[in-house]
């Protein structure tokens, strides 16, 4: 892998023995193994994107955290999904079934930027006991009182700043989307272009489908964690043109125990406009509600 200690891992599921069709094939990467003493950290990447993205953010993390970033289905180099199968219901499930086929099943901190935000959310909302803490950054708010002249866009189809085609419309993006070079010089290196086309109808229709299906559905989908009781953190950029930031304080109003830090001088992408403060402050997050839980089991021990 790229960077020290990373390394990249399959798993491979099979849903139903007598069916080849619903194998899956997760690709992701690791760093360090469980701890019984902290939280593993589990990384959900945002549409049209993949595992790498926490990369900057990882590396600014202590190693003695262990740390999983996922391709969802539909993503990165993870296999076994037809388009009409990335649904926010099905990757709810089906990283429940990646958490179960690892053991991760009790006490984990989830981590979502984005469309893997709302994810997030919604695994919470569905399987609270999954996790100890959730993260959460820039997600998708449900609804039009929080939506964007860009979603406005994508959404009546007059132009997709998240699937750019061309040169010029890679850098409107990167413009719209990160306060950053980094992100140009990052994609640009990958060849964005090489890499990027050939996926550019299939995530067309993914996002289609999720606008569809989905995006109606939000508020609905998110409703359960006005019930969900661990400590939870949402992160956002004020200069977030695709989400807008307004939507921190639907997050938090919804969510009992919750925390909002929002950064200055950062756009939607925020693990490249900020990855250092991001590892920054999810890790104070979790030393400062998980210890706290041990603290107190420590206190009735002795
Ligand atoms: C298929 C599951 C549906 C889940 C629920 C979400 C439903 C609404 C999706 C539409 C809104 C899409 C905006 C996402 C932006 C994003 O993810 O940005 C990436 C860069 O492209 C950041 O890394």
């Amino acid at each position: 892998m790229r960077r020290a200690g990373v390394k990249k891992r399959f798993l491979t599921i099979n849903k139903n023995d007598d069916d080849e069709d619903e194998r899956i094939t997760f690709c992701y990467c690791e760093r360090g193994s469980k701890d019984s003493h902290k939280p593993t950290l589990v990384f959900i990447h945002g549409f049209s994107s993949d595992k790498h993205t926490w990369l900057t953010v990882i590396k600014n993390i202590p190693h003695s955290f262990h740390c999983i970033a996922v391709d969802m289905p539909g993503h990165g180099e993870t296999t076994g999904f037809s388009e009409e199968q990335v649904t926010a219901d099905n990757l709810v499930d089906n990283l429940k079934l990646f958490l179960d086929e690892l053991n991760l099943n009790e006490s984990i901190c989830l981590v979502g930027t984005s469309m893997g935000g709302s994810v997030v959310a919604m695994f919470a909302a569905k399987y609270p006991s999954y996790v100890k803490m959730i993260c959460v950054l820039a997600p998708v708010p449900p609804g039009e009182e929080y939506e964007t002249e860009m979603i406005q866009q994508i959404r009546s189809g007059t132009y997709n700043v998240l699937l750019p085609e061309t040169h010029e419309q890679f850098y409107a993006t990167a413009d719209a989307m990160t306060t950053k070079k980094l992100y140009l010089r990052r994609l640009l290196a990958n060849g964005y272009f090489k890499t990027r086309l050939p996926t550019l109808d299939h995530h067309k229709k993914i996002l289609q489908l999720a606008f569809e299906n989905d995006y109606p559905n939000l508020e609905q989908s998110y409703s359960q964690l006005k019930d969900f009781t661990c400590p939870s953190l949402i992160i956002w950029g004020r200069k977030d043109q695709l989400c807008a930031v307004e939507g921190a304080y639907y997050f938090s109003n919804l969510i009992p125990k919750s925390e909002v830090i929002l950064f200055d001088d950062c756009g939607h992408l925020i693990t490249n406009d900020k990855p250092k403060e991001t590892a920054k402050s999810i890790v104070q997050f979790l030393k400062e509600n998980h210890s706290s839980e041990e603290d107190s089991k420590t206190d009735t021990n002795s």
